[in-house]
């Protein structure tokens, strides 16, 4: 077994990994995960993140593999789990097979958009590939047939674009719950907003799209928490290309745990 551990900048998420699941990816790259992750908030202290996931980790022969945007809070933790456990912490890089990254510092781009990239990249197959986390941030990452990166897009995720606008005017509101959203022109204050943040959304993934590849469409994956509603929004702008659009919940879990099979040499 192993133990993927993902420090996003609002939660940590974590997710077991049983040897036949991990030897199912190795082989075939097949959506073999299983779903069942685990994540709690950073109202927690170290020593509670810590114990919260060691409930996952059985023996302590079992690898724990590390990504994180968030050092402030992942090194305290990973110091301690080393106590106990061998803690692998997985980093941005140049290249990953045939993957290219385009920063010329690729230390100074977040792990998690590298691994979704790393993902990206065994699932579309060479063919050309956008990625999408649509999380705290959204980061969108362009990669050509090649396995070149083209290089991204960062900017606030949803919740944080809302909050900005509302904390900064007196008289937007945004009602006590979520609208039905779509990639229309409101006609009163909330959809005037929610329409508003995700038509922008669509549209530059929209815009990526069609720039990229002049080998037709590429693949779009979609992931993070809004990375749903911006796919079925994305689906009903652009229905002819349907097919290569999804969502995949575990992206960066599945470029985690790809990362760590090639650094223990399974693959
Ligand atoms: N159960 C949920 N918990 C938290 N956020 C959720 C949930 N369901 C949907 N969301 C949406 O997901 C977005 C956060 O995305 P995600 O869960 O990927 O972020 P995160 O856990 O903070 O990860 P990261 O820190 O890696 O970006 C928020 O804008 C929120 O609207
Ligand atoms: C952009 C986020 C916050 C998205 O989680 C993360 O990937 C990050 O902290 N990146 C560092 C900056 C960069 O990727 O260029
Ligand atoms: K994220």
């Amino acid at each position: 077994m192993m133990l993927l551990v993902d420090f996003g900048n609002t939660r940590t998420k974590w997710l077991a990994v049983s040897d036949s699941d991990a030897d199912a990816w190795a082989v075939s790259g097949e959506n073999s995960l299983n779903q069942e992750w685990r994540a709690c908030g950073y109202e927690l202290s170290a020593i509670q993140i810590v114990e919260q996931i060691s409930k996952d980790l059985p023996s302590s022969s079992t690898p724990i593999v590390v990504a994180s945007v968030k050092p402030s809070v992942s090194e305290p933790i990973v110091d301690i789990l080393r106590e106990k456990y061998r803690v692998h912490c997985v980093v941005s890089e140049s290249a990953f097979e045939g993957l290219v990254n385009a920063y010329s510092d690729p230390t100074a781009m977040g792990i998690d958009r590298w691994l979704a990239m790393i993902a990206g990249y065994r699932r579309s197959q060479g063919q050309s590939f956008i990625v999408v986390d649509c999380g705290t941030a959204i980061t969108l990452d362009a990669v050509l047939e090649t396995g070149q990166h083209m290089g991204g897009f960062i900017l606030p995720g949803l919740n944080k674009q809302l909050n900005a606008l509302l904390s900064n005017t007196e008289q937007v509101h945004s009602g006590q719950i979520r609208p039905e959203v779509s990639v229309e022109l409101g006609q009163n204050t909330q959809t005037c907003v929610f329409n508003g943040i995700v038509t922008q959304i669509v549209a530059l993934v929209e815009k990526i799209s069609r720039q990229l590849s002049a080998n037709g469409f590429p693949k779009v994956i979609l992931t993070g928490g809004d990375g749903e509603l911006i796919k079925d929004l994305l689906i009903k702008e652009i229905s002819e290309e349907s097919e290569n659009i999804t969502y995949v919940p575990l992206l960066v879990f599945e470029g985690l745990l790809t990362n760590a099979l090639k650094e223990l040499k399974k693959m």
